[in-house]
């Protein structure tokens, strides 16, 4: 048997493997050990292998899925070996086989996968010429079904930062990836995220290959329906994808029938950082609430949650979406529809994935009743869909796409019980009228019962013994039971089968021919029901893709629900999408901090051609943040087709939202917070353009006042006269707020708040103009700071300002210390020299002649 794991183990090197033996997995030598430390089951040692004692470890088979969740969640892959043979007649080890890999990004049991969020498995293919990149990614969500591709080209100093940016948009359980790509810092660049990462033999990604398996996969004789033919790097990704995920599920992945070419301008650009300052789904400290989507989920199925998360991640440049989402949230909120479908949803279980796990053989019974109860409500969503006015082009392509799969319903209902049980092998899964076969069987040993009854009151009169019983236990079987005092009356036919302490137990011949007939009716009957149930997994299977349409359309449906229901409750409005570069709100909200407290204060926004770039002051705990980050999720809801929190939204094209909020250390990435705030604002800088958004909060605040200062000023005014970008830049250096003097499209804004009894009062409002003074101390009393500090703060505050006597005191010693700068410059004799020379009024010949003075100077200093 050693032998046998030791060939099996050593195709899964560096896999967890399960090998059946009986009721348990067993896990042997490292395997063993290293599970025991991961999910604390007990260590044991038995015979020997070369001299040393073999290690192992077990967990029982009915309980396996809760270790396999543990381990998977540790990024360990697991390969679930089986015996396939039959013990009964096998000579030596029983036949086993590896029947799937289980691994983080190729999950589809409802168990190992979080509900409302997917688990995507992506693929990384490089090509390069020269200092030319191209990238391919190739990225499967199994559960769902859906592949996608995109391909993007790209330079040796953009390389990391596009590779890391969409590996974080795509946000994989694992990456696969080939260790032969020509930059040595992709495997470590890939390390820092979250994912596992595997590497893979350089032939796993070969593009002839690849382009065949992709096609017979999709059934097609060329990509280019997909528009994906001139994809080569991304197909070449795609077909390791494949190969990979064929191997781990050991079967035909029918359910994967469509690709989507993605293409890198499609989406509203948003960084992993800007993801996490707007707290898309997750909160800057990690937590899943409050976030945006922990706000707007209402969803009532998880397919629901799941494409809601994604809209949030990927709002469309394109407005047609939005807009089409805009109409269809009009409708549905018109009238009490919400209400209704609401209802309807809640009663649908995850189609998705139980057409996936149909796909792939692996769907329960209870997965079939469920896709049974929902294909059941389908008429009556249908229905209230057809009461929406106006009838919208989405909801009527929701409509369209929900209509009943009268085949696939009636198998469901005519083939599964009710309320079917867990697993097909206890039976009680097949409805009864289903199979003439299976109804006979059970009708043999079910009606055990009465002949039972029968027996025991005839023997009872025959023997004259009144308390005889007759009886059923899974180890003895049938037999008649005569307590220890009437044993003398027991009939000669009677042959003992038991005996006990106060009775014995007998077996009559005809009791025994009975039980041989029933007890195999039994084993018969479950043969049969677990026969028919795969007969009824491969009659779904054409049925597959309309499913999987359904599944889409109710996803959709069950996110516009969710968006209508808090744009009902909350008062949202339906924003404008406009060609025109504008961002115009009023009284624009925070959507999560709206909720939190009980009186928001409304702000407007209004930036254009003309007014590009807000420097917004005030006290600190003014509500800076707040205003910057409502407005950014205002035109982020407007794009993903969300209704608003504002009384008005007037948006035009965005490409990007770039944000540099707060500052925190990346201790792990070796990074300051400073080196943080910088390698932030350069990409911002870097990429930027005059239909991005940015937010800039209190940049240069990680360093010493007067580079910070410069910093801030030199990056306020590259966002005005380079970029142009739409901007809102926050800031404590009140001298950025002399900016719009110069630069007529940079308007100052702040934020008020009043002093009241020595303590400050915050308004919360934005007017116009730059802030009057800060506050700092006010807001250092009210946090607790001790009133002995306060006071020495203030003492030292006097005699700062006392000391820059100029009007604008930090400004004037950021300009002197600039002028100083230059007048040494200018004192250098180099430089007097250069500034005698006229190029204009210079001959030829004094040209070259000031040239040798200048050359010699130069060397003299
Ligand atoms: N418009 C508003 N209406 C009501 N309360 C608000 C509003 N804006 C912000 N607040 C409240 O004020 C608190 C502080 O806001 P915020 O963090 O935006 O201030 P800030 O000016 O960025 O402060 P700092 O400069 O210290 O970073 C928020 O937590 C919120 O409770």
């Amino acid at each position: 048997m050693m032998q046998q794991y030791l060939r099996i183990k050593a195709d899964y090197p560096d896999t967890l493997v399960f090998y059946r033996m009986g009721d348990f997995y067993e896990l042997f030598f490292d395997d063993a050990e290293k599970a025991a430390r991961l999910i604390g089951i007990t260590l044991t040692q038995r015979g020997s292998s070369g001299g040393n004692a073999i290690k192992m470890a077990g967990v029982p088979y009915h309980s396996v899925d809760g270790y396999l969740a543990k381990l998977i969640k540790l990024g360990e892959s697991i390969a679930i070996c089986e015996q396939i043979g039959d013990p009964a007649t096998s000579k030596g080890p029983v036949e086993r086989k590896v029947m799937r890999v289980i691994t983080p990004g190729t999950l589809t049991e409802s168990d190992l996968l979080p509900a409302k969020s997917e688990r995507p498995l992506l693929a990384i293919s490089v090509a390069s010429t020269k200092k030319q990149y191209s990238i391919g990614f190739a990225w499967l969500s199994l559960s769902s079904g859906a592949l996608k591709l995109l391909e993007i080209d790209s330079t040796e100093k953009e390389f990391s930062h596009q590779l890391l940016q969409e590996c974080e948009r795509i946000a994989a359980a694992e990456i696969l990836y080939t260790e032969d790509i020509n930059q040595p810092e992709v495997s470590a660049l890939l390390a820092s995220l979250s994912s596992k990462i595997t590497a893979l033999p350089a032939w796993h990604f070969d593009l002839a290959q690849a382009k065949k398996s992709l096609q017979e996969q999709l059934g097609v004789a060329s990509l280019s329906g997909f528009g994906a033919e001139h994809a080569t790097t991304a197909i070449t990704a795609a077909g390791a994808l494949l190969r990979y995920t064929q191997a781990t599920q050991g079967k035909n992945l029918r359910h994967i029938n469509s690709l989507t070419l993605e293409t890198v301008d499609e989406f509203i650009g948003l960084d992993a950082v800007t993801r996490r300052n707007l707290e898309l789904t997750e909160t800057i400290r990690g937590q899943e609430s409050p976030t945006l989507f922990s706000l707007l989920d209402h969803c009532r199925t998880s397919m629901g949650s799941r494409l809601l998360r994604h809209w949030l991640h990927h709002p469309s440049r394109a407005q047609e979406q939005a807009r089409s989402r805009h109409h269809a949230i009009h409708s549905l909120g018109q009238s009490d529809a919400c209400a209704a479908l609401l209802s309807s949803l809640g009663n649908i279980a995850d189609i998705e994935r139980i057409t996936t796990r149909i796909a792939l053989a692996s769907a329960r019974p209870r997965d079939l009743a469920g896709l049974r109860d929902g294909l059941q409500q389908l008429p009556t969503v249908r229905a209230v869909l057809e009461q929406c006015q106006p009838a919208t082009p989405l909801l009527t392509q929701l409509h369209h796409a929900l209509a009943t799969p009268i085949d696939c319903l009636e198998l469901v209902q005519s083939a599964i019980m009710a309320e079917p049980a867990t697993m097909i092998r206890d039976g009680g899964v097949i409805a009864a009228g289903f199979d003439a076969e299976l109804d006979e069987l059970r009708n043999l040993s079910e009606n055990a019962g009465q002949f039972l009854i029968d027996l025991e009151t005839r023997e009872r009169a025959e023997t004259g013994i009144a308390n005889l019983r007759v009886e059923y236990n899974r180890v003895h079987g049938f037999y008649i039971e005569v307590t220890n005092g009437q044993t003398d009356k027991v009939p000669e036919r009677y042959r003992r089968r038991q005996t006990l302490k106060n009775a014995e137990r007998y077996i009559t011949p005809e009791l025994k021919a009975f039980e041989d007939k029933a007890l195999s009716a039994q084993e018969r009957a479950l043969v049969r029901e677990k026969y028919l149930y795969e007969q009824v997994l491969q009659q779904l299977t054409p049925h597959i893709q309309v499913l999987q349409t359904i599944a889409q359309a109710l996803a959709q449906l069950d996110c516009l629900v969710a968006l209508t229901e808090h744009a009902t409750r909350h008062q949202w409005c339906a924003p404008h999408l406009v060609a025109e570069p504008i961002l115009s709100i009023e009284q624009g909200r925070h959507p999560v901090v709206e909720n939190q407290i009980e009186k928001f204060i409304a702000n407007d926004c209004q930036l254009n051609t003309e007014r590009k770039l807000l420097l917004i002051t005030g006290p600190n705990m003014g509500g800076k943040s707040t205003y910057m980050r409502q407005v950014a999720l205002i035109t982020l809801l407007a794009y993903v087709g969300s209704y608003v929190p504002a009384a008005s939204a007037t948006i035009g094209p965005i490409d990007r939202i770039f944000t540099r909020i707060g500052a925190a250390d990346d201790l792990a990435g070796g990074r300051s917070t400073f080196m943080v705030e910088m390698t932030e604002s350069a990409a911002i800088l870097n990429a930027a353009t005059e239909k991005s958004l940015v937010l800039m909060d209190e940049v240069g605040r990680g360093t010493s006042t007067f580079d910070g200062l410069a910093l801030a000023w030199a990056i306020a005014k590259q966002l005005i006269t380079q970029t142009n970008s739409f901007t809102l830049f926050a800031t404590h250096y009140f001298e950025l707020t002399q900016l719009p003097d110069t630069h007529s499209t940079a308007h100052n804004v702040h934020l008020s708040a009043v002093e009241h009894q020595e303590t400050i009062v915050f308004l919360h409002a934005v007017q116009d103009g730059p802030a009057s003074q800060s506050y700092g101390l006010q807001v250092a009393q009210l946090a607790g700071i001790p009133n002995q500090v306060i006071r020495a703060a203030r003492k030292h505050l006097a005699e700062l300002e006392a000391h820059s006597i100029q009007s604008t005191p930090q400004f004037d010693l950021f300009a002197s210390a600039r002028t100083e700068a230059v007048i040494d410059e200018t004192e250098h004799p180099l430089h007097t020299a250069l500034d005698e020379i006229d190029p204009d009024s210079l001959s030829p010949r004094e040209a070259l002649d000031a040239l040798y003075k200048l050359k010699k100077l130069a060397q003299s200093t």
